[in-house]
């Protein structure tokens, strides 16, 4: 008996985490989970504060099963989490594996973190959960937090609704999403939008008047328009901030003020728009969501246990699988069967 307990003692694992990337609903869930089952299995789990940041920094902070109690709801990341890249100081990373004795390592986040996840994996034990509001992430057939911001997004066009039909105004609600059009579709199509516009198809800004049009002849005065933050006119481009992110990439925003402009003088109707922002990713996550990530969570500690490295929790159909981790670094975009479909229920 003492004997099997020294054995399972001595197959004791430490396991860092990390949350990267854009913080999304559910985060909390997933690293409750890689405690607890880590508790379960006698392993240790240490977590990394601000993403890869806390690798390069050395921030650290020991997560024992007390520490995650209450976590569940709570929306965010207790980890904290930022958008700084550690693949330029491997030596860095390999110095604190060696520093905190590490013998895997889990990095929760989306495309970009999976993305150097992927490039550290070759050099080191690590395992990849997806996360990310915008469901751009391929290998797994969701990634959670995008449920939760569909739900905000569709609640709003449902309130909107109601003061665009007391107005007979044109309302605009754009949505994140990046290069992808998963939030502006579901949301869209859960809150009963007139027109949808999504990266995947360049729009015609005349259709999109039409279309308004059309529904006034038909006598309903009103219209909501659901934009991604990545949707472009068919002869304009990406509509930016002006700004990058720490990675240099243009920070998306503003398609739906200038698509105001436009819809206004094009139909002669009072049109507004509203940015929804950070409200999509902030806040608790739908039941739905704390479960996936649970779920992930859980089968992301038992990879690192089996040591099953260079992989990613996915779910694909009702079960959670490992798939490789090169897979998340393909985009996934909302597919054109998708798109089709929708076009019934618009206008
Ligand atoms: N092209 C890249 N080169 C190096 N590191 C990257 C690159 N893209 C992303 N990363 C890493 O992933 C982190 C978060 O990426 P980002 O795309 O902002 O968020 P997410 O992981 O949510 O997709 C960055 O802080 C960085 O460490
Ligand atoms: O946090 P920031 O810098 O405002 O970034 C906004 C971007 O982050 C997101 O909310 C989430 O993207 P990631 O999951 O890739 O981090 C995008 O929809 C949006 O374009
Ligand atoms: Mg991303």
């Amino acid at each position: 008996m003492r004997d099997a307990a020294v054995l399972a003692k001595l197959r004791a694992m430490r396991i860092g985490i990390l949350t990267g990337g854009g913080d999304c609903p559910g985060l909390n869930a997933v690293i409750r989970a890689v405690v607890r089952s880590a508790h379960l299995h006698g392993d240790e789990i240490v977590g990394f504060r601000d993403g890869w940041g806390g690798v390069l920094d050395g921030a650290t902070v020991e997560l024992p099963i007390e520490r995650v109690a209450g976590i569940l709801p709570r929306g965010g990341t207790i980890l904290g989490t930022s958008r700084r890249s550690a693949l330029e100081h491997r030596d860095v990373v390999r110095r604190r594996f060696e520093e905190q004795r590490l013998d895997g390592f889990i990095a929760v986040g989306g495309n970009g973190t999976l993305f150097a996840a992927n490039e550290l994996a070759g050099e080191f034990p690590i395992v990849g959960v997806p996360k990310t509001i915008d469901n751009d992430i391929s290998g797994t057939d969701r990634t959670f937090g995008f449920d939760t911001a569909v739900h905000i997004a569709a609640a709003a066009i449902d309130r909107l609704h109601t003061t665009a039909e007391s107005h007979y105004r044109n309302l605009i609600v754009e949505v994140m999403g990046r290069n992808a059009g998963w939030i502006a579709l579901h949301a869209g199509l859960a809150g009963g939008a007139d027109v949808i516009l999504v990266p995947e198809r360049p729009f015609d800004v005349a259709d999109v008047a039409a279309r308004v049009l059309a529904r006034r002849g038909r006598g309903r005065g009103f219209s909501i328009i659901v934009v991604a933050e990545g949707a472009t006119a068919k002869d304009g481009e990406l509509v930016t901030k002006g700004r990058t992110d720490p990675l240099g990439r243009p920070l998306l925003g503003g398609i739906g003020h200038w698509l105001e402009g436009e819809l206004e003088a094009r139909t002669r109707a009072e049109t507004r728009v509203v940015v929804l922002g950070h409200v999509q990713r902030g806040g608790t996550a739908t039941a739905y969501d704390r479960v996936l990530a649970s779920r992930m969570g859980q089968r992301a500690h038992l990879a690192v246990h089996e040591r099953r490295f260079g992989t990613m929790a996915a779910l694909r159909g009702p079960r959670i699988e490992l798939v490789p981790l090169a897979e998340a670094t393909v985009p996934n975009l909302v597919p054109d069967e998708e798109l089709d479909l929708a076009e019934a229920f618009l206008g």
